[in-house]
């Protein structure tokens, strides 16, 4: 199956991309013309990344393109609570692929934060998030084959206040089915608000998981909510 083949909301737009190194590039090149023109016409720019497995090559990528990244916030849709030196941290991944070379001056702003409890940590990251630039200027997704994308994901208790378009938080604590299983999340209105949005996958089975969000309940698959606002969608096989 190809992503042409699916019958996709017409405010979505779906990029085919032959190869994992071009999908990275493409990408890359795209959100850095976004933040160029954000940073030309307000002075900064704002980017909201994912983790998990999938971002490296694009990291990199855009990492090495010309940018005055001292004026670019870089925070993460969501993070495992887990210290950033530790594995499976979303901080950890951006700040080892991402904020070098061209990228080295960008200003990160973490959603890990120590604290008793993850509610007290997922409402600490939620602070520091008023110093991110708002709406943020570009957003770019995952998708877990779960059809969970940031760590909204199915099943976890406060899933339906995270996905509430009035949702006043920022940030919610989380829970996912496979560890690190506590996870903080930026909750839908926060995201959805950026001013481009877009979802990487790669390969057939994120693409039946997305063929099967095209009609799913958010609170099953929580991609779906995004499919309902303009996305820009990169997929390559
Ligand atoms: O847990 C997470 O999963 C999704 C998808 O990750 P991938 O490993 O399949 O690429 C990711 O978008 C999210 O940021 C991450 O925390």
């Amino acid at each position: 199956m190809a992503i042409s083949e699916l019958d996709l909301p017409v405010n979505v737009v779906a990029h085919s991309l032959a190869n994992p190194q071009l999908l990275a590039q493409t990408l890359a090149e795209d959100v850095a013309r976004a933040l160029e023109f954000a940073v030309q016409t307000q002075g900064r720019a704002s980017l909201v990344v994912s983790g998990g497995r999938s971002p490296i090559a694009f990291f990199e990528a855009l990492s090495r393109l010309p940018l005055d990244w001292s004026r670019v916030q870089v925070s993460l849709a969501d993070e495992r609570w887990v210290a950033p030196d530790e594995a499976g941290s979303n901080e950890g991944l951006v700040r080892r692929h991402l904020l070098q070379n061209e990228a080295a001056s960008a200003r990160l702003i973490g959603l890990y934060r120590a604290a008793e409890t993850l509610e007290e940590a997922a409402r600490l990251a939620g602070e520091e998030l008023a110093d991110l630039k708002r709406p943020i200027d570009v957003l770019v997704l995952g998708m877990g084959d779960d059809g969970h994308t940031a760590s909204l994901f199915p099943g976890s208790p406060l899933l339906a206040d995270a996905l509430r378009e009035d949702c006043a938080e920022r940030c919610l604590p989380m829970q996912a089915p496979v560890e690190p299983a506590q996870r903080i999340t930026m909750t839908y209105p926060l995201l959805a608000s950026a001013r481009l949005r877009c979802l990487a996958i790669q390969g057939p089975a994120k693409l039946d998981t997305l063929r099967q969000a095209i009609e799913a309940d958010p609170l099953q698959m929580p991609i779906h909510a995004f499919l309902n606002t303009s996305l820009e969608i990169y997929w390559c096989p």
